[in-house]
């Protein structure tokens, strides 16, 4: 099992030529990659194509399809933070970095790396990470690595899929509750998202995805869901843990470990900091704060949504996801 003491990831890791990487968009022409990608064609601002099934836009296409081509080593350490976007992405980046490099860098401590860094830089976004060219970073990175992507299943890799050692920690918003975040962060976009033009999209496929490969698959697959982590973060924390291979020794190190954690990354704690209002994230993005602070925890979809919008996305949801035991929050 591996031991926290081993060193599993750490800030200097992830970004080795540190924090002052000029901002880079990650996001080169997908054109080059030819087959497989249509137009969305009414939705032309948003610049989502179809790339073997999925709704993606244009600057991710890339890097996804190096990662696919063997640009990507997959090792058995490797831990893949995989959600829709939208979903509580920035909230688990957090919690597993800070979970997974506790050793390296106690949560309560004043220097940590969460305090002076975006979770999106202390966990590299693997499709934004190719797509820069960036991709021989995370063959330069020890294991066990911590990475991020918003691909569907279908799109990810085989090497993660088959790689015994894998695990994909699963962040799941939508199941739960699809109004909640993804269309209001898009509110713009609810037409389409109803009919699956989402970005990563169709969402009801990328819970699938997930979901059906829990079973028959040798990957370990865990699946975390934002409400009922609002509910109780730190009993989650300690599922993230244990999936992760290295638990909390002790109730002692739960209770105060575990618990400096939850409040390192709590929504008032990260969106309060300058680096999330202002700072890089590695890559370029507008209105930093609004992108990955906007509101947190749930329900301020009734503020965006009529309720005849959240009924028929409700029921979208019901539809697609019928059977699998996900209930509706
Ligand atoms: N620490 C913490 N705790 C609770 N909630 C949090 C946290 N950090 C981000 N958020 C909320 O997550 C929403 C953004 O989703 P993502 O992080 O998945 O966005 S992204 O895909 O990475 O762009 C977005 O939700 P909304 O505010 O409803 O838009 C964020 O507020």
């Amino acid at each position: 099992m591996a031991s926290p003491q081993a060193g599993p990831v750490a800030f200097k890791d992830v970004f080795p030529e540190g924090h002052d990487a000029p901002l880079v968009d990650p996001l080169p022409e997908a054109g080059h990659v030819g087959v497989d990608v249509e137009a969305l064609p009414d939705n032309p601002t948003h610049g989502l194509r179809l790339y073997q099934g999925t709704w993606v836009p244009e600057n991710w296409v890339g890097g996804m399809a190096q990662i696919q081509s063997g640009g990507l080593a997959a090792r058995p350490g490797d831990v893949v933070l995989a959600s829709p976007p939208k979903c509580g992405t920035t909230w688990l980046k957090a919690l597993a970095f800070a979970t997974m490099a506790r050793a390296a860098h106690p949560p309560g401590a004043a220097d940590h790396p969460l305090l002076r860094h975006s979770p999106h830089e202390c966990v590299p976004f693997m499709e934004g990470f190719f797509g820069a060219g960036w991709g021989n970073k995370l063959d330069a990175l020890p294991s066990p690595r911590l990475v991020s992507t918003h691909m569907p299943y279908s799109v990810l890799p085989d090497c993660i899929k088959r790689n015994l050692g894998c695990k994909i920690v699963c962040g799941l918003n939508v199941a739960l509750c699809p109004k909640n975040s993804t269309t209001v962060s898009f509110s713009d976009v609810f037409e389409l998202t109803c009919e699956g033009k989402s970005t990563c999209g169709p969402i009801w496929e990328h819970i699938l995805g997930y979901w059906n490969a829990k079973a028959p698959t040798k990957t370990l697959v865990l699946f975390l869901r934002y409400g009922e982590m609002l509910q109780d973060t730190v009993s989650n924390v300690r599922k993230l843990a244990q999936f992760l291979r290295q638990p909390f020794s002790s109730a002692k190190e739960e209770s105060g470990t575990a618990k400096a954690i939850v409040k390192l990354c709590s929504f008032d704690g990260l969106s309060g900091l300058e680096v999330n209002k202002t700072g890089n994230v590695g890559f370029r993005v507008r209105l930093l704060r609004q992108s990955f602070f906007r509101k947190g925890g749930a329900g301020d979809w009734a503020n965006h949504m009529t309720p005849e919008m959240a009924c028929r996305l409700d029921s979208v949801m019901r539809d697609k996801l019928h059977g699998l035991g996900l209930h509706f929050a």
